[in-house]
């Protein structure tokens, strides 16, 4: 996890009278407790020494800094003591009054990256070179806290309100050029030219011929305190639309204002106070947990626009073709027809009659089991599953299926191409549904289960969105299309009977036309921009399903409250889950929680399915799938594992002894 070495900076004096402090703690130069102090003791020398007139600070290896130690924020928020838990300790004694304050100039020299507080270090500093394709950004939102190092302060004061409080509440760097455009960098050069044009810079500030900008003190930018009031109220309502169940972002946008109203100092207070307040918050530690089980997280970061120009190139290497005769020379093959065994099988045969015998033969199912794809086939060892997510161009999870018989080599190869076409890769066990969709079938099927007992199906909607789901579980159906949900419906009916909730709403609404979005029609009717609107006659399905089923309303589930109909939908997600980890079928519970956030759109500043339910504890999860049970039936039975950890007061995440993994 995170960077275990200490770090350090080193200090070297030239005979030009530039002291170069290099940040050097691999792989991303992260700032440990011994790097600040070691930047810290190695400034306090370099302004005392009298060979020493103007300071350089740079990163080895291409890379300024990524910010703060991240790994770090455990140990904080476990209540380490030390001068860092002092607020304001680096922001204010440290980067304002020792390296903003100081009578020697220092520049910056930014390559690779400066994120976070490195990009903080490089705001103190009396100006900044930059290359062109650096990333300088503020993400710390990203992670549940504000920027802690001065930067709620200083980022307005160099490239304006509104970009300022863009690349705070979005996490996105900037590269060089735009920060360049913006100001935020003074120039920029080839990489082999940084430390040489910033030592001169650093000179020549001294000299008065640069200037000698303390950002905190910089005004030009800034908007007047009626306009300021202006952007901040628009930038509020935004937040809150976008991002109701987090607080975070609405105290960044407090913290701005209060250095704007009250001046730079007392803002730098209020971010260090809050800084430190947010540091404890569960949404910073659900969000700290997801950025260590991710193995990949620089696609998220680079994610831009595609240009019309790669576009182009990329729409001309696809080539359409009828027939088989071209796959002699293919060297993956990825099968991605409907959810049908003997057409898939089909598929597979002609497969390997027509591909090269090195050939990997994946598929894109999301429910088959793997071992029944490849049944008619003697190339077991090539079958392995990549199963992307709708929308795939979105979702940024791959799940790498194997079966008992696919190669190693297949895995690595999968796991390589996954990487390289910029997804997170997960490799999972071979079952039905795999990790990501078993774990998530009761989801749509609670929903079912409670509105044919009287819930309301917008209100579901309503209050999984308000949750942080991208949609709610019908708004879902509509968007799958109700073939599929009933396809893949039927696989767990087939395969886990005692457990899953069989319902014909679907096929009742299926005979009357109803497929869902694609027709315009399902448990919404859509009109345009696919705008969802409830529709009144959904009530009429409802009434006819319960005359064949004889199930009654029961009052209780006709006036759940939130909190109830977050459970009852999430906490059977919890116990698939248990038995998707009992099983082997994941390797650990931090994987199952990215797979939830990645192809679930579970929300990430809640640490994905386990992580959240260890919040709320495996004993009341297990106490009210129990009581669940008992009225309702095995669609809400507790599983063994729940149960055990239940008894023994434990964690679900802790690793598992007695399971064997299937991996
Ligand atoms: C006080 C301040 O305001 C508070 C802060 O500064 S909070 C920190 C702000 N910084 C960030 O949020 C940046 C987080 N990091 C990233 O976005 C990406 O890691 C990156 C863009 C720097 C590099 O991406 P990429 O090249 O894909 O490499 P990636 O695999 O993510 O990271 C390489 C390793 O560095 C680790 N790492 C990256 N940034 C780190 C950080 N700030 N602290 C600790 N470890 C970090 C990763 O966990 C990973 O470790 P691993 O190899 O053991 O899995």
């Amino acid at each position: 996890m995170g960077t275990n070495a200490k770090g350090r900076t080193v200090m070297e004096v030239g005979d030009d009278g530039v002291a170069l402090i290099t940040i050097i703690n691999p792989p991303v130069n992260s700032l440990s407790f011994d790097v600040l102090f070691s930047l810290k003791e190695n400034y306090e020398q370099a302004l005392q020494r009298n060979d020493v007139k103007a300071i350089v600070i740079t990163g080895a290896r291409g890379k300024f800094s990524g910010g703060f130690d991240i790994s770090a924020f455990g140990g904080l928020q476990g209540g380490q003591k030390g001068p860092f838990s002092k607020p304001g300790f680096v922001a204010v004694d440290i980067l304002t009054d020792t390296v903003e304050a100081a009578r020697k100039p220092s520049v910056a020299a930014i390559d690779g990256l400066a994120l976070g507080g490195g990009l903080e270090i490089a705001m103190t500093c009396h100006a900044r070179i930059s290359t062109p394709t650096a990333q300088l950004g503020l993400p710390e939102l990203q992670l549940g806290l504000i920027p802690g190092f001065g930067g709620t302060q200083r980022l307005p004061r160099l490239v304006g309100l509104t970009k300022s409080l863009e690349m705070m509440l979005t996490s996105k760097p900037v590269k060089g050029e735009e920060a360049f455009d913006l100001g935020l960098v003074d120039a920029l050069v080839s990489p082999d030219e940084l430390v040489s044009t910033a030592r001169r810079w650093a000179l020549e500030i001294l000299e008065r011929r640069r200037p000698w900008v303390a950002s905190l003190h910089k005004t030009s930018k800034l908007e007047s305190l009626g306009e300021a009031r202006e952007i901040l109220k628009f930038a509020r309502a935004q937040v809150r639309k976008q991002a109701p169940n987090v607080k975070h972002p609405l105290v960044c946008i407090d913290v701005i204002e209060e250095g704007i109203a009250s001046g730079p100092r007392a803002g730098l207070w209020k971010e260090a106070e809050a800084f430190q307040e947010l540091l404890h918050s569960e949404t910073c530690k659900s969000l700290v947990h997801i950025f260590f089980s991710q193995p990949n997280l620089q696609s998220r970061v680079k994610k831009g626009k595609m240009t019309q120009e790669k576009f182009d190139k990329t729409i001309s290497l696809i080539k359409g073709t009828l027939g088989y005769e071209s796959f002699k020379d293919v060297d993956m093959v990825i099968e991605a027809v409907i959810e049908n065994i003997s057409l898939k099988q089909q598929i597979f045969s002609e497969l390997e009659k027509y591909c090269p015998p090195h050939c990997i033969l994946a598929t894109n199912t999301s429910t088959i089991d793997l071992n029944l794809i490849g049944e008619k086939t003697k190339s077991q060892d090539r079958i392995v599953g990549a199963h992307f997510f709708s929308p795939a161009h979105i979702m940024p999870l791959l799940e790498i299926v194997r079966t008992n018989k696919t190669s190693p080599q297949v895995i690595i190869d999968l796991f390589d191409v996954g990487k390289k076409i910029k997804k997170t890769p997960v490799v999972v066990g071979n079952c039905t549904g795999f990790a990501v969709n078993r774990m998530f079938f009761p989801y749509p099927q609670a929903a079912l289960l409670l509105i044919e007992r009287g819930a309301d199906a917008y209100q579901i909607d309503k209050v999984m969105t308000k949750f942080g789901m991208p949609m709610g579980p019908f708004r879902l159906l509509d968007l799958v299309g109700f073939g599929v949900a009933i396809a893949s419906g039927t696989q767990y009916i087939e395969n886990f009977p005692e457990r899953t909730y069989t319902s014909l709403l679907i096929p009742l609404m299926q005979d009357d036309g109803r497929q869902g979005e694609s027709t315009q029609k399902g448990f919404y009717t859509y009109g345009d921009k696919r705008r969802a609107n409830p529709d009144p006659e959904l009530k009429k399905y409802i009434e006819k399903l319960r005359s064949m089923s004889g199930v009654d309303i029961d009052p209780k589930l006709a006036k759940l409250s939130e909190k109830d109909i977050v459970e009852m939908m999430f906490f059977p997600v919890v116990n698939e889950a248990c038995r998707v980890l009992a099983e082997g079928i994941a390797v650990k519970a931090a994987d199952l929680d990215i797979a939830s956030v990645m192809g679930m759109g579970f929300p990430p500043y809640r640490g994905g399915v386990i992580f959240w339910a260890d919040s709320i504890g495996s004993k009341y999860i297990y106490s009210k799938l129990e009581e669940w049970s008992k009225i309702y039936g095995g669609f809400f039975k507790p599983c063994a594992y729940l149960a055990e950890r239940a008894a023994k007061g434990a964690s679900l995440s802790a690793p598992l002894d007695e399971a064997k993994s299937r991996l």
